[in-house]
């Protein structure tokens, strides 16, 4: 290598994560590399009198842990407190655990580095990727949505690339044709001609061989610029086959403009002796050289943050590690049988078993040479007294608590196997370019591209998101769209997009309103609320796809959209994206990749009394929050595109300067939450006045559910009632209750969000019911439902007043003045005139209704002791 080349390199790993540190941890730290080797095959073992445990001493891998953290995890005996350790585990959240003096904790820009690398992408590198996907609708699987063959996906319109794919072997490409026979009568077929589907050997004298016979003679002479395609390229082919493309540039006229995308591999199929680490990696100042074993390789597509994203991959993983627990049991009873010494590999994969005994009998089968029932003793789990289920379930809890901490190491080198990866391409072209084609003018930019999907992808691939450019590219060309493939996303191709057009990026939509409209995708901020829920409910049942964006959290905060969700892998018809109305960046990514046609602002930090403890925090939620997304929308160019609802609130009227409030009626609001919501009115109606946008407010009041968060008065009063009325609770106490409300139900008033949005002009509007009531006529009528008669006494608007059950004389409800307000807004009542005339709108629930199912389902939920 040149010594200029040379000198390039130190620029060539320039990312947020700390390199040195990558490789220290995941190739140089004592007990992560135990760990690494540690094989969970080996976790359990016989003892002598007939009985399964997990293997002590020195060779078990649950000893391999330090004491404190054993002791923590065995002190864990409740199946929910278990499932709640493995997902904080998996999450990286744990907070006892200390790291072993030896060793520290996985980077942390590996477990979590989007936001910061999202800072630092510039806003124009944003926008490149704004709304490519569009024309990148081709490719898909016929089978499952989420997958997308690539090779074809260019293929096809509305890409039309000319792509050559190079197989090693014949029967991968006869099994690419089959699919492309179950295809042809697709829309989305690739276009006859385009693709050349070729099997040589891969290396770069395979790839010169091909490219010397390509695109074919009989291509269109207005062929676009023909396209490379090599997929899982890796070890050394990667930069074997780019020099073979340089080098096959000779005959420019045919190729210009041609390009080549390679795409990385899962790495743990590869041999350590396949996989040379890169010169950059080799020349960082470390304790001792390094190398990547068969076990890291095999770690590397390990990914415990995203285990737990849903409900549905915590079931998968659990079905997973359910399956190596089997497998090391089964070892275990081979070795017992004196089939062989322990840690052989004996037992393959036995795939959808669901007991025990299935796999025993599926793994004799299956053991070489077949084994009969009595030559595999079958080992009694736990001691003689043990009762056998919990004595598993505890032991099954050690082996996934030991595989979680063991795949740690995923993300880390997963971040390093393809940093290294790409310092390994550039050397290669660095070389290249001292030879004869260093001449050329043509000069090569490298970048890597994420070809996953944000949600799910993991902690490595989103580094990746940052690209890294070498230098700068020539030939660039805008993407051929085509309007009919709005409909459905492939997100792991927008990378590819614009690779192939980055000089070219296109910012919004070629689509018009109307058409874009029609695609039905709506965005929901505050998704995993009250509102959020019914909404999400209702727009699933009207067909949208669904979009939501959820803070992250580490405790589960999904409970009231789970029953919707459904496996992003399998349909995704609701997705969730973690994010924040505080992170401009984030929501600008969120609206580029979903482009959504509806936007319902939901989130904010709603609770009243609360803002005034959280001023400056509700203002910038509530008030900056809407701001922000309003100009992520712009920014995506998407101004006349998206729809937008503005959670408004009765609480801008406060010291309620007429009686009924309508939209006319002056505001004066009374806390922090009400201030902050009325700069979220005003800035939707300023930005509707300022850029045409379709942005409503819904000037809502009060509506309430079952799934209403308990600290508002409703969910308190029927919570509390329902708990009283079980001997679960003694008193009820409250603060103003001469506080007169308009409550409604939240199921109606989400419909009332989405007409607001159908209708041709934007515009502002009451949700109301058109009554008000007190609070304490609330907590009359909730104990009403449970037979209980409230009777008031003591002195009226002080914490002296008290209520009794008139059947027995006890106190049910308390006074408590901490519930006070430092500004009361005692009187909301709307008058929805304007909704029901324009929208067609009326609330179905009255006022009685929604006190008894209220209480009901409180009750309900009392009796399950469940904490929604
Ligand atoms: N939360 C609460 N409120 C109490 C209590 N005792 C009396 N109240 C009175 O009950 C009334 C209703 O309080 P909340 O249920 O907390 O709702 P809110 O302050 O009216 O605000 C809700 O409605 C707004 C729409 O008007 C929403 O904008 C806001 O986000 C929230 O959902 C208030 O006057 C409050 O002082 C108590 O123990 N807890």
């Amino acid at each position: 290598m040149s010594d200029s080349a040379r000198h390039a390199r130190p620029e060539l790993l320039d990312t947020p994560l700390d390199v040195k540190e990558l490789v220290r941890f995941t190739l140089h730290d004592p007990f992560v590399q135990q760990l690494a080797t540690s094989s969970a095959n080996e976790f359990f073992a016989p003892e002598p009198e007939g009985r399964l445990t997990v293997r002590r001493g020195a060779e078990g891998c649950w000893d391999l842990l330090p004491e404190d953290w054993r002791t923590y995890f065995d002190g864990i005996a409740q199946p929910d407190r278990r499932d709640e350790a493995l997902r904080l585990l998996s999450e990286g959240t744990q907070p006892i655990l200390v790291y072993p003096p030896s060793s520290s904790p996985p980077p942390r820009q590996t477990r979590s580095p989007a936001a910061q690398v999202r800072r630092e992408r510039t806003a124009d590198e944003r926008l490149a990727k704004i709304n490519l996907k569009n024309a990148l609708q081709a490719g898909k699987s016929p089978k499952k949505d989420h997958e997308a063959h690539l090779s074809r996906a260019l293929a096809c319109p509305p890409l039309d690339l000319h792509v050559l794919a190079v197989d090693w072997s014949a029967s991968q490409k006869s099994g690419a044709e089959k699919i492309d026979e179950i295809r042809s009568n697709a829309a989305l077929a690739p276009v006859k001609g385009s693709l050349t589907h070729e099997v040589n050997s891969l290396d770069a004298d395979g790839v010169l061989d091909v490219l010397s016979h390509w695109p074919p003679a009989d291509a269109p002479p207005s062929t676009p610029p023909a396209l490379l395609v090599a997929l899982h390229a890796c070890g050394d082919l990667t930069p074997d086959a780019l020099k073979a493309f340089i080098r096959s540039e000779a005959d420019k006229e045919r190729r210009s403009g041609a390009k080549a995308i390679f795409v990385g591999c899962c790495y743990n199929l590869q041999t350590p002796s396949l996989y040379p680490l890169s010169q950059h990696i080799r020349s960082l100042p470390l304790p001792k050289s390094s190398t990547m074993t068969r076990a890291h390789l095999r770690l590397t597509p390990q990914s415990p943050p995203t285990w737990h994203f849903s409900p549905a991959s915590t079931a998968a993983w659990r079905t997973s590690t359910l399956k190596l627990a089997y497998r090391a049991r089964y070892e275990a009873e081979l070795e017992a049988g004196g089939h062989g010494a322990r840690g052989e590999r004996r037992v393959g994969r036995i795939p959808d078993c669901t007991s025990w005994a299935e796999y025993r009998r599926r793994a004799h089968k299956k053991a070489e040479g077949g084994l009969a029932e009595a030559q595999v003793p079958a080992l009694r789990v736990g001691g003689e007294d043990d009762d056998e289920d919990a004595a598993w379930a505890t032991m099954l809890f050690q082996l996934r608590v030991f595989w979680t901490l063991r795949s740690w190491l995923g993300p880390p080198l997963e971040s390093l196997c393809v940093l290294d990866r790409f310092a390994f391409l550039c050397e290669g072209l660095c070389e290249e370019w001292t030879g004869d084609h260093r001449a050329s003018p043509t000069r090569r930019r490298i970048e890597l591209v994420n070809l996953f999907d944000q949600a799910t992808g993991n902690v490595s691939t989103r580094l990746l998101d940052e690209r890294l450019s070498v230098t700068d590219l020539h030939a660039s060309r805008a993407l051929p769209r085509s309007d009919d493939l709005a409909t459905g996303r492939t997100p792991q191709l927008q990378g590819i997009a614009q690779f192939i057009a980055p000089e070219a990026p296109v910012q919004g939509t070629q689509l018009s309103p109307n058409e874009y409209f029609k695609r039905k995708i709506a965005l929901i901020t505050g998704i995993t609320g009250q509102d959020g829920s019914y909404l999400t409910e209702l727009l699933l049942e009207k067909g949208y796809e669904v979009h939501g964006i959820i803070r992250r959290s580490s405790s589960f905060n999904t409970g009231r959209i789970e029953h919707l969700y459904k496996d992003v892998h399998e349909r995704p018809k609701m997705v969730l994206h973690y994010g924040d109305l505080t992170d401009t960046t984030n929501l600008v990514g969120i609206i580029s990749s979903v482009q959504p046609t509806e936007i319902y602002n939901l989130a904010a930090q709603s609770h009243v009394k609360v803002s005034f403890d959280m001023a400056e925090y509700t203002g910038d939620v509530d008030g900056l929050g809407t701001l922000r997304l309003l100009d992520a929308i712009r920014t995506c160019g998407l101004t006349n595109h998206i729809r937008f609802y503005q959670a408004s609130t009765s609480e801008l009227y406060g010291k309620v300067v007429e009686t009924p409030q309508s939209e006319t009626t002056p505001f004066y609001p009374r806390s922090p939450y009400g201030v902050a919501k009325l700069y979220g009115f005003w800035i939707v109606k300023n930005y509707r006045e300022s850029y045409d946008m379709h942005a409503s407010n819904g000037i809502l009041f009060n509506h309430e559910s079952p799934r209403r968060g308990r600290t508002f008065v409703t969910r308190k009063i029927s919570r509390a009632v329902a708990e009283i009325h079980l001997g679960q609770q003694d008193c009820l106490y409250l603060g103003n209750l001469d506080a007169k409300r308009d409550w409604g139900h939240a199921r109606d008033y989400v419909e009332g969000m989405w007409r607001m949005l159908q209708q041709e002009t934007p515009d502002d509007y009451v949700l109301a019911t058109g009554e008000t009531h007190p609070v304490r006529e609330f907590v009359e009528k909730a104990f009403a439902i449970v037979g209980t008669t409230i009777t008031w006494e003591g002195e009226r608007d002080t914490i002296h007043e008290v209520g009794k059950c008139s059947q027995t004389g006890k106190v049910l409800v308390r006074v408590d003045e901490r519930y006070f307000r430092p500004a009361e807004v005692d009187l909301l009542h709307g008058t929805p005139a304007k909704a029901e005339k324009a929208l067609g709108w009326k609330r179905k629930v009255t006022f009685d209704e929604l006190v008894k199912e209220m209480v009901e389902a409180d009750i309900e939920g009392a009796k399950r002791a469940d904490h929604d």
